[in-house]
């Protein structure tokens, strides 16, 4: 693959990345389950996914779009296709997110636990899947993504733990 075709995957999915790093900055107060359990007796997602992290991170995320927009407005096509490509980027990360806490809570994993795979990538194939209607990148972009990503991944998350942000570098 090319390395113009790499840059453009990569463009393309700033904003799940942002969505889904800054709610470890934003993050915090009251949780999404509001404290509930599930039937199975433990948390339905746990005291990690908190309202003003997801709002937050959708909000950073689809701003970050519309910086982007304006540094290379030909790949967006227009300003309310950049702003609802990096929306359904940022909530399909931070959806993909809750989902991925949902399972791990199921699979009695407390919070912070590490899940490979599920906290790499899950985010990721969720941005994907909820962006797919209104733009998406060849097979190739995706399959590179999805390889790469989880290094990414891992060294924001190791980057976060070394300047105090995050208390486990995963
Ligand atoms: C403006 C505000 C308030 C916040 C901005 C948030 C921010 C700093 C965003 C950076 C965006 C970005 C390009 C992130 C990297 C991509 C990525 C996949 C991030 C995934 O986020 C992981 C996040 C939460 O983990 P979780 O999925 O378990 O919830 O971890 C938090 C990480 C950060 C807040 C720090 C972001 C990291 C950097 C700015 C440094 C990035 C370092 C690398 C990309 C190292 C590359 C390493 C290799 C091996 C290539
Ligand atoms: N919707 C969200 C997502 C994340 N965070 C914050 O970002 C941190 C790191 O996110 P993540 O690794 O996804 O959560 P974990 O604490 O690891 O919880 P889980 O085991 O459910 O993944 C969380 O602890 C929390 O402080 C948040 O406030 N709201
Ligand atoms: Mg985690």
């Amino acid at each position: 693959m090319g390395l113009e075709s790499v840059f453009w995957a990569f463009w393309y999915i700033l904003p799940a990345y942002f969505a889904n790093a800054s709610p470890v900055l934003v993050g915090g107060g009251p949780p999404i389950d509001g404290g509930r359990k599930w039937r199975d007796g433990r948390r339905i997602l746990g005291d990690g996914k908190t309202w003003r992290g997801f709002i937050g991170g959708v909000a950073i995320g689809t701003l970050v779009g519309v910086v982007q927009y304006f540094i290379t407005p030909g790949f967006y096509g227009d300003l309310p296709t950049a702003v609802k490509l990096a929306f359904l980027l940022s909530f399909g990360a931070l959806f993909g997110d809750l989902v991925g806490s949902f399972i791990k809570r199921r699979a009695n994993l407390p919070r912070g636990a590490p899940a490979i795979g599920l906290d790499q990538l899950g985010f990721l194939i969720s941005a994907l899947a909820f962006a797919y209607p209104v733009k998406t990148l060849s097979s190739g972009q995706i399959i590179f993504l999805l390889v790469f990503s989880p290094f990414i991944h891992w060294g924001a998350n190791y980057f976060a733990y070394k300047m105090g942000w995050k208390s486990v570098p995963w």
